[in-house]
């Protein structure tokens, strides 16, 4: 399929400010490089009107900040009503979903499963694997992606943990509101 094409990276020292644990953030920097991948997005798209597709795959890298997952930055879709598909192709991971008004939801990603993610979601990859964690994903071309709600927010409203060899969420206690970050 023809149309524009872009690989997008986020290495470990784009994510400053993502894990609360700010020093285990900054050992791990100097441990593992600042250059270490955490993600990478494979994507296309032909083109961006309101009716046409971006699809791709996004690929998690296994790893923790201190008790926290390896994670996405995280959005909102700009165009706040668009909705995102995403499909696990390989590894194990939760896709994190916060609603503005109070809602929030863990859902497990497993090889086969899917998640339809609807518009005014705020949303996060999480790898809670050994394994690099890839979805397939497809979403509106238009609907852009807003990161500073989440910023102003404290972060989402729950963290994904280890907890023994698994893991669990429990609620952020920087979490401030998206309500109040919103004004
Ligand atoms: O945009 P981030 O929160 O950094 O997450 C990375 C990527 O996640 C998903 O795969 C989305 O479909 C991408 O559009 C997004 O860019
Ligand atoms: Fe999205």
């Amino acid at each position: 399929m023809s149309g524009a094409s872009r690989i997008y990276e986020k290495r470990l020292g784009d994510l400053d400010g993502l894990y609360r644990d700010s020093e285990a953030f900054a050992a791990e920097v100097s441990q593992r490089g600042a250059d270490e991948l955490v993600y990478v997005v494979h994507e296309q798209k032909y083109d961006s009107s309101p009716g046409a597709l971006i699809i791709g795959t996004s690929t998690l890298l296994p790893g923790a900040v201190s008790t926290e997952f390896a994670m996405t930055r995280g959005h909102l879709h700009a165009v706040a009503d668009r909705a995102e598909l995403y499909h696990c192709l390989s590894g194990h991971g939760v896709m994190l979903l916060d609603t503005v008004d109070g809602d929030s939801l863990a859902v497990e990603l497993t090889p086969g499963k899917a998640v339809n993610v609807p518009g005014h979601w705020v949303h996060r990859s999480v790898n809670v694997g050994e394994e690099p964690f890839v979805t397939l994903f497809c979403y509106s071309a238009d609907a852009g992606q807003d990161y500073s709600l989440i910023e102003r927010a404290g972060g989402m409203r729950t963290l994904i943990v280890k907890d023994g060899e698994g893991w669990s969420q429990i609620p952020n206690p920087d979490h401030r509101g998206y309500e109040t970050a919103a004004n």
